[in-house]
């Protein structure tokens, strides 16, 4: 099965949803001229890093978000990796991914795992405790945030269960271009999956972050990549070519779990 992806790198209004909700309607609009099959968000892109005001604009159980995205994947026919909002719920705010069908259905939650001490994150987010897997068009995929991909036994958890693309949904900082690319590049290559990594571009006041979304194939060909500015990013993939890799080097096949306890 092929499947048009486009990732909106885009910038984020610091801390002001309205704003962003405006922004990303229009870049929605202008991506669906391509008639993609899947449209992915960045982390965060309602109110970005503004953590200590988190607690007052947060989306309260993602609601204005869900909404808002299942009336733009009716309107436009396209399954939405909605990227990840400031979640509120009744004990904490949670940094969640929502994936929804294109008959504006909500498919997922996934609340980001591993918090990123460096950007206090754990002072302000409720860690979630879901896995990240999902179905769409009866194959399975699986959605993480950011730091997530520096753990590759979290992805492998759920590449094992057999989720053929992992779309990673980012606010990752300039200074660690290298680690992004080198991550989404290794994490493609050594679960033999496509890997969609859709970052923001912009600034807020503490970070610069990276752009370079980047579409890899499960070679680890880099089959599109953006530069540091907003972009729509879009690539068609192909799933068979992860079945065929998968056959040449069999390495799920060859695995010895019960060695690596
Ligand atoms: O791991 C990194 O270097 C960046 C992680 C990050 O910015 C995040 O998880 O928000």
């Amino acid at each position: 099965m092929k499947l048009k992806i486009a990732c909106l790198q885009m910038d984020i209004a610091f801390g002001e949803p309205v704003k962003n909700y405006q922004s990303v309607e229009k870049l929605i609009q202008k991506a669906s001229n391509d008639k993609p099959d899947i449209i992915v968000l960045p982390e965060l892109w309602t109110t970005g890093y503004d953590l200590t005001r988190l607690d007052t604009i947060a989306d309260k159980n993602a609601a204005h978000t869900i909404k808002f995205l299942k009336q733009a994947a009716i309107k436009y026919r396209v399954h939405f990796v909605g990227g990840s909002v400031a979640n509120k719920g009744d004990t904490g705010v949670k940094n969640t991914l929502l994936i929804i069908n294109k008959k504006g259905q909500l498919v997922h939650l996934y609340s980001k795992l591993h918090l990123f001490k460096l950007m206090d994150e754990h002072l302000y987010l409720e860690a979630g405790a879901e896995k990240g897997l999902f179905e769409l068009e009866e194959h399975q995929f699986a959605g993480v945030i950011c730091y997530d991909i520096r753990f590759p036994e979290w992805i492998r958890s759920h590449t094992a269960k057999g989720a053929e693309v992992l779309f990673v949904v980012a606010e990752w900082p300039a200074p660690r271009l290298s680690h992004w690319r080198a991550l989404l590049i290794a994490r493609a290559i050594e679960n033999q999956c496509f890997v969609i990594g859709c970052n923001r571009s912009g600034q807020d006041p503490t970070n610069q972050f990276a752009g370079h979304s980047m579409i890899i194939d499960p070679w680890g060909e880099v089959v599109a990549e953006a530069r540091e500015n907003e972009e729509i990013l879009t690539a068609v993939i192909d799933l068979e070519l992860v079945k065929e890799i998968r056959k040449l080097i069999p390495i799920f096949e060859d695995r010895k779990p019960d060695y690596y306890k």
